[in-house]
């Protein structure tokens, strides 16, 4: 059986007592503290915070982007140590290529890892296909709405069946309705398949109606503060926003990122009044 035809498995993610600084100048600023998931395969994870909690550089060592100063991140036995073609990224800047067609755009990965001409124009074809941009294959990507260019992006990173996806803000350059919209298509598009999903957002509605589980991150050190399981049934869908059980999700999580937010505001305020 080829990759091709093979549905595309979750694989399990685990930060153990992950530790991380950057370098500012002359001292090391704390950035990710004793950060500690277990994420089961297949399954779709939020991770939501203020501003600065360390939510990116977590996803980032998940991508072998930057390495844990401390501790370890595995990707089922394997330690993260650089890049694979098993993980794939989609961030709220699709990065499409303006001198590629929309085609040659999704096929742009299988290229890299030398997967033959015939079966990446099959498999780029049956990806815009579940897209809905079939129509547009040959077309020049300057020409797309947002909402197209961000499907295009989509369909360039499960184009190649990866077994974990790692998703930043995706939708923030969307507007409301484009938003809702791809939100829907993008659950129905993952639980056909399942790769395991870490996404980070600000909008803990979205956090919600995608997720199995949303992790609550604190900052300054960024350490994990609250880790929801979200049981609503799938399919998931729009409507659900207004159910009781999702508007008690949704306070739950508000009341407590509030909390976390107003923490942060008041130790910047009491660094300003010492200095
Ligand atoms: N390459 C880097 N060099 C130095 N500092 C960095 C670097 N990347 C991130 N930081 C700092 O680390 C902290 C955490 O950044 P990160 O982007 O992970 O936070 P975030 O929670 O994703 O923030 P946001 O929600 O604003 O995107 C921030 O204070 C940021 O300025």
């Amino acid at each position: 059986m080829t990759k091709t035809e093979t549905a595309a498995r979750g694989q399990r993610i685990t930060f153990s007592q992950v530790h991380h600084s950057f370098i500012h100048g002359d001292r090391a600023v704390p950035v990710l503290e004793d950060f500690t998931l277990d994420i089961p395969p297949s399954q779709f994870v939020s991770i939501v915070g203020p501003s600065g909690c360390g939510k990116t550089t977590a996803l980032s060592m998940t991508g072998g982007l930057v390495h844990p100063r401390r501790g370890t991140v595995k990707i089922g036995e394997s330690t993260v140590s650089h890049t694979s073609r098993d993980v794939a990224f989609l961030f709220a800047r699709d990065a499409l290529l303006p001198w590629r067609s929309v085609r040659s755009n999704v096929e742009i990965a299988m290229e890299v890892h030398g997967v033959d001409k015939k079966e990446r124009r099959e498999r780029a074809d049956a990806w815009l296909r579940r897209v809905r941009l079939d129509e547009f294959a040959e077309s020049d990507v300057l020409h797309l709405s947002q909402g197209m260019r961000q499907r295009v992006a989509i369909a360039r990173t499960l184009v190649q069946s990866p077994s974990v996806v790692l998703m930043d803000e995706p939708f923030a350059a969307l507007d409301a309705q484009t938003r809702a919209l791809q939100q829907e298509e993008f659950i129905s598009l993952w639980e056909a398949e399942r790769p395991t999903v870490i996404f980070v957002t600000h909008d803990l509605e979205e956090a919600i109606l995608l997720s199995d589980r949303v992790i609550l991150m604190a900052s300054r050190p960024g350490r994990i503060v609250a880790d929801m399981a979200i049981e609503l049934e799938r399919p998931r869908s729009q409507e659900m926003r207004g159910g009781a059980e999702f508007r008690s999700y949704f306070m739950d999580l508000s009341d407590r990122l509030r909390h976390e937010v107003d923490k942060v505001d008041a130790a910047v305020m009491n660094m300003r009044k010492k200095s």
